[in-house]
């Protein structure tokens, strides 16, 4: 799946971000107002509990989710997720902090202006389901409709153009119980679109699903997804579900967000020791792609400028016996090899066309490590990395990286 966002928690800021997350803290407990004091002064989790008998929950979180973005928030069981995310539609009220949708600031919304937001702009999806055992599925579907006033003919109509996008085709009738759990997170999932939200919260959704299910429902998610942009903030403590499906994640610890990131930027940068350990045992060779692994700033041979003779020079000064070729404007041409540029010079050609090797395998950035695979070679050639829009070479990547980066040792 494409990945569109770049940066560290960075956002294309021209658009303004859909949801707004500023210093959100939450503490449960009789004594939060001094919990909340204590936390201000720099007192430790454990410090306000032993001095309050509260629990800080989530802890000055801040990040941004820009529109259509899938978006996880990742961490173990206790970390926060649920109660942050709870916090995001007021089915739990923040202690101190802003929740800004679309630039209005939901905590200050009153009940009503609040329960129209729950039913217009924002849709939950639960772990266990949560649908009515005596409602067939296209009266479950339904029932956010209903609440909201909508006549039965209107609401019918939508719930049945939800079910196809769903696959529940042929299950209207039915009642959950009749259902298997595959099924009944899909009535929903079906529920949440119905009223057709900007914004979709799902609190460990896939979570009780047996694996295959679990794939096969993520796959699908990720179809729907391609077709809704929605923006979605996905909760689950299950770290390969987080790099499939998100876009970003953000990583949470004892309340706290540590890391906001693209999948790969947590990978090949992980914030502190405790998201390395965490990202040791992933698979990097699906993740880690040529982008994040070149050098962008190769010494090249320029065709035309660089006769032999100028080649050969740029070839001592960094003590490489291999280049890569381009014009004057970049484009990619091949490799040049020394021995080869050493005979040309002594043929007396005034260009280094003749040693230029132009079959060689080339890699976009986005190409994974899994896909350059075959590029290991035992020569010790390196990966060009071309823009492929006009082959325009951005880096390049070393036969040693590439190896290290594969197996995990250095190559002999
Ligand atoms: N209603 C509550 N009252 C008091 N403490 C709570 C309440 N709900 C959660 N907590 C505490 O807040 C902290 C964060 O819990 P939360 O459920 O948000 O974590 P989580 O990461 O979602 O974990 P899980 O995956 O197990 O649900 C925990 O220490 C938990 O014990």
């Amino acid at each position: 799946m494409e990945k569109r966002f770049t940066g560290s928690g960075q956002l294309n800021t021209l658009q303004m971000p859909k949801l707004q997350i500023d210093n959100l803290t939450l503490i449960f407990g009789r004594e939060r107002q001094t919990a909340l004091q204590l936390l201000r002064e720099g007192k430790s989790k454990a410090d306000i509990l032993d001095a309050t008998g509260c629990t800080v929950a989530v802890k000055n979180a801040s990040f941004q989710v820009e529109k259509g973005e899938f978006f996880v928030i990742m961490g173990l069981s206790g970390s926060g997720k649920s109660s942050l995310l709870r916090c995001l539609n007021r089915l739990i009220e923040p202690t101190a902090g802003d929740i800004l949708l679309n630039g209005t600031n939901i905590t200050a919304l009153n009940e009503a202006a609040l329960q129209q937001t729950r039913r217009k702009e924002i849709s939950m999806v639960f772990q266990k389901f949560g649908l009515l055992p005596h409602r067939t599925v296209l009266e479950n579907i339904a029932f956010g409709l209903e609440l909201q006033g909508m006549a039965p003919r209107e609401r019918n109509a939508k719930a049945t153009e939800v079910v196809e996008l769903v696959g529940l085709k042929g299950y209207e009738q039915m009642l959950p119980s009749e259902l298997s759990g595959g099924m009944q997170q899909r009535v929903g999932l079906a529920r949440a679109l119905a009223n057709d939200p900007e914004v979709l919260l799902m609190d460990e959704a896939f979570s009780a699903l047996d694996p295959l299910i679990r794939t096969q429902m993520q796959d699908e998610l990720l179809d729907l997804q391609e077709k809704m942009h929605k923006t979605i903030i996905f909760i689950t403590h299950d770290l390969d579900e987080a790099i499939r499906l998100g876009d970003r994640i953000a990583i949470m610890k004892d309340g706290e967000v540590i890391q906001v990131g693209t999948p790969e930027e947590i990978l090949t940068a992980p914030a502190n020791d405790y998201v390395s350990s965490f990202v040791e045992k992933v698979d990097r060779k699906t993740i880690i792609t040529a982008s994040s692994m070149m050098d962008t700033k190769p010494t090249m041979a320029v065709f035309r400028k660089d006769g032999p003779e100028g080649s050969l020079r740029k070839m001592r000064a960094t003590g490489l016996d291999i280049l890569p070729a381009v014009t004057v404007d970049k484009h990619f041409l091949g490799f040049v090899y020394l021995r080869e540029v050493l005979e040309v010079k002594k043929r007396g050609e005034p260009t280094i066309e003749a040693a230029i090797h132009r079959d060689v395998p080339v890699a976009y950035p986005d190409t994974t490590v899994e896909q350059m695979l075959p590029f290991i070679a035992e020569t010790d050639k390196p990966v060009a990395v071309v823009d492929p829009k006009n082959n325009k070479l951005l880096g390049l990547i070393s036969q040693t990286s590439l190896i290290i980066e594969t197996t995990g040792n250095q190559p002999v």
